[in-house]
């Protein structure tokens, strides 16, 4: 049975966002409707969720130190991480030690901070369809990995980033130096290791969000949503929608893959998990143990969206996966660096039928920071897609 308390007493249900930007300000909403108390934490002041949480916290999430000292200080029920670069063998360490529960798992959050975790998990253990890959740790052994068999073109990343940042795409022997610093400047953390893909020709990529819940007898039970159709410009999501059709034959090995992987990670969560498609091949990517900005678009389309759906299963409450309407979602990035900036065009905005927007909050805008979402819902996709990336352009940001 799950007993949820009151938030500031001594009965509180307390819950800790390790980061806390757009995705973990809808989850720490989702727990406060919940009546959970909650501690957002991230490397900047008035990051998105610290905006909307009980208690904020502002820390250097790669250190060990500060990152243990915190927990012990706010002994939160769970522990949720939010980013990649958050020193997860503490966490394990942690939670070997029987002072926090980490979400999913602390090990799912120490393989998937690094792509050389999971990606080792799923292509050598679980034997799950993968690019070719390579990890590298200097410019002279990629140029070796490439000439090895990876081949052009490929992909680069740093072991370490997310949302694109520090990623490339290698067309010829030309690019590969620059390739190679771009990654080095990129990443979350530094780290001189990157991978290496062979760049997979696919027909369309999803996210497949899967959800590891408690049933009614209490057993963790395994749900999908539909899946998420996506557009990526430079390694970062600018649209999404759901449902993305599928054939069933690829959806079934899609499913199976994200079976196999989630399993593994175990725990209780959902999980983003990253495909790529081409006829009925399927290839594994990536996984989040948490939400995903692709999944945005189910605050449009779920009767329970991903956030909802995280809240409720990391805290052991039933799930329901279903989909409530088809939809879309587009990004809105800033276009100015600049801090407080100023959002001109949102009544014009949400003229747009079907539409709706987030506007995150973030204290600091750049070029191509995302500050907000555009989001609608239709009665198809495709009408969707043009719909939101209309209500998205209708929002002007500039500096004040
Ligand atoms: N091997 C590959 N072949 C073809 N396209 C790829 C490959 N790897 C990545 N991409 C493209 O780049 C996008 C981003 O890659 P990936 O998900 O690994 O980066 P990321 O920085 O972790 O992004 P995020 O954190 O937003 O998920 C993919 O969604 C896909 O569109
Ligand atoms: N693809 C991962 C992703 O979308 N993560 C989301 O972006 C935030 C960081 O944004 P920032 O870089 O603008 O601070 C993270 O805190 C998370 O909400
Ligand atoms: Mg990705």
């Amino acid at each position: 049975m799950t007993t949820l308390g009151t938030p500031l007493s001594p009965s509180a249900t307390r819950v800790m966002l390790l980061g806390s930007g757009e995705l973990g300000k809808e989850v720490l909403i989702a727990l406060q409707r919940l009546g959970v108390e909650t501690i957002a934490v991230d490397r900047y002041e008035n990051a998105p969720g610290q905006q909307v949480a009980h208690h904020a916290r502002t820390i250097t999430m790669s250190d060990p130190e500060q990152l243990k000292a915190l927990i012990e200080a706010e002994k939160p029920a769970l522990v949720v991480p939010e980013i990649e670069a958050i020193a997860t063998p503490m966490l394990q360490q942690l939670e070997d030690a029987g002072v926090v529960r980490v979400i999913p798992t602390a090990r799912a959050a120490r393989l998937t901070m690094d792509r050389e975790g999971i990606r080792r998990l799923a292509a050598e253990t679980l034997g799950v369809p993968t690019s070719p890959y390579k990890f590298c740790d200097s410019l002279a052994e990629l140029q070796a990995a490439i000439d090895a068999g990876i081949g052009y073109p490929c992909i680069v990343k740093p072991v370490m980033s997310s949302s694109g940042k520090g990623q490339s795409k290698i067309d010829g022997p030309a690019d590969v130096q620059k390739a190679w610093d771009y990654a080095m400047a990129g990443g979350r953390v530094s780290h001189g290791r990157v991978i290496v893909e062979g760049f997979i020709d696919f027909d369309y990529e999803i996210t497949l969000l899967t959800v590891r819940a408690k049933d009614a007898a209490g057993a963790v039970e395994t749900k999908f949503c539909d899946p998420i159709g996506h557009v990526q410009v430079s390694g970062d999501y600018v649209e999404s929608w759901q449902p993305h059709p599928m054939a069933p034959a690829a959806l079934q090995k899609a499913q199976q893959i994200a079976q196999a992987v989630t399993a593994d990670l175990g725990g209780q969560g959902l999980f983003g998990v990253e495909l790529f498609v081409k006829g009925d091949e399927v290839w594994f990517s990536e996984v989040s143990p948490r939400p995903h900005d692709t999944g945005m678009v189910t605050m449009a389309t779920q009767w329970q969206n991903e956030f909802e759906l995280h809240a409720r299963a990391i805290l052991g409450l039933p799930v329901d996966t279903s989909l409530k309407s088809p939809g879309a979602s587009a990004v809105i990035y800033g276009g100015v660096d600049a801090t407080g900036i100023a959002f001109d065009g949102v009544a014009e905005a949400l003229q747009v039928p079907g539409s709706d927007i987030r506007l995150f909050g973030k204290p600091e805008s750049f070029v191509k920071r995302r500050m907000g979402v555009a989001l609608v819902h239709a009665a198809d996709t495709d009408t969707a897609r043009t719909l939101a990336k209309e209500a998205a352009s209708r929002v002007k940001p500039r500096t004040v």
